[in-house]
């Protein structure tokens, strides 16, 4: 029989965080090895699946090594400068990471390639399986709605959230550039504002809302003359980014290296 598959989670306390570590508790092949969260968080200390009213026996802690000694895979949802932080420690301790974080910028995104030649990445701004079969369904859309239709990406998430446009809708947005033989670097029109001329076709426009506990809304809008498409998904719960994380982390088990995206993972 397979030995049950050692997961640490980063970001212990944080929205994503608690669901991951519900998600291993509930998993029968794997077990929760390390849980890490920042210096000064009231949560270092306890019990990680204390909340849940479980004990774990894994303490949640700040200190990168020690919270990573015992894991295969560190799951991490946090922010960009304590992703990269944790990539070095997991390259160092040759520990396999599933990051779920977005807001990267190139630089970041580049040296995330870069450890992922020493140990096995797997990198998605969503890991629910709906938003990456729907990246499909845009791919196959973009291609057939290539001339005379307007083409606009509309997202909308809860108060809490920091970046924006969510790492989601830009991924879309590249999907359908792509597909068009456009780079969204040239094209992408984030938000408009006063007296804007009228709309270049050439453009992918970007809307952002904020609000409430929106877990997260995105959609997709062909624009023509007398019809539209629109092309959504919607998340009512955290529940499946947890799931897809869990596949993206067993997926890495048979791999050393390599930086892969849930399309690998889910086989699409
Ligand atoms: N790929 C996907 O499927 C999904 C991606 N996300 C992304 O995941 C990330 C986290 O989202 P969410 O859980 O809602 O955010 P939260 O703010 O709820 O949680 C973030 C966690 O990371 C910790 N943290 C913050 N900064 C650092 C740092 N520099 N180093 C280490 N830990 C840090 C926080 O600690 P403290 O509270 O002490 O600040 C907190 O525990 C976001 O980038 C979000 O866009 C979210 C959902 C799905
Ligand atoms: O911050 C969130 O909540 C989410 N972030 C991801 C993103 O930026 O696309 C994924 C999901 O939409 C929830």
């Amino acid at each position: 029989m397979t030995a049950p598959l050692r997961v640490a989670v980063a970001g212990a306390s944080g929205r994503m965080g608690r669901m991951l570590i519900e998600a291993v508790q509930a998993a029968d092949d794997c077990v929760l090895a390390g849980a890490l969260d920042m210096p000064g968080s009231p949560a270092l200390g306890h019990d990680a699946a204390a909340w849940l009213g479980q004990t774990s026996g894994v303490l949640i802690t700040a200190d990168l090594d020690q919270g990573l000694a015992d894991a295969e895979v560190l799951i991490d949802f946090t922010r960009p400068e304590g992703t990269l932080a944790h990539l070095a420690v997991c390259r160092r301790l040759g520990v396999k990471l599933v990051i779920g974080t977005t807001g990267f910028t190139e630089p970041q995104k580049a040296e995330i390639a870069a450890g992922a030649q020493h140990t096995a990445v797997v990198m998605a701004p969503n890991m629910s399986v709906g938003v990456n079969v729907v990246m499909r369904l845009l791919d196959m859309a973009a291609r057939a709605l290539n001339q005379g239709y307007d083409i606009e990406v509309i997202e909308a998430h809860h108060r809490h959230k920091v970046d924006a446009p969510s790492g989601t809708a830009l991924a879309m947005g590249e999907v359908v550039a792509a597909a068009l033989g456009r780079d969204l670097k040239d094209c992408a029109v984030y938000g408009r504002e006063g007296h804007t001329g009228a709309r270049d076709p050439s453009t992918i426009g970007f809307a952002t809302v904020r609000g409430g506990d929106i877990v997260g809304d995105h959609t997709v809008l062909f624009a023509g003359i007398g019809e539209r498409i629109e092309i959504s998904h919607k998340s009512s719960s955290r529940v499946g980014y947890a799931q897809g994380s869990l596949r993206a982390a067993r997926f890495l088990r048979a791999h050393a290296s390599g930086l892969f995206g849930m399309n690998e993972v889910l086989g699409l």
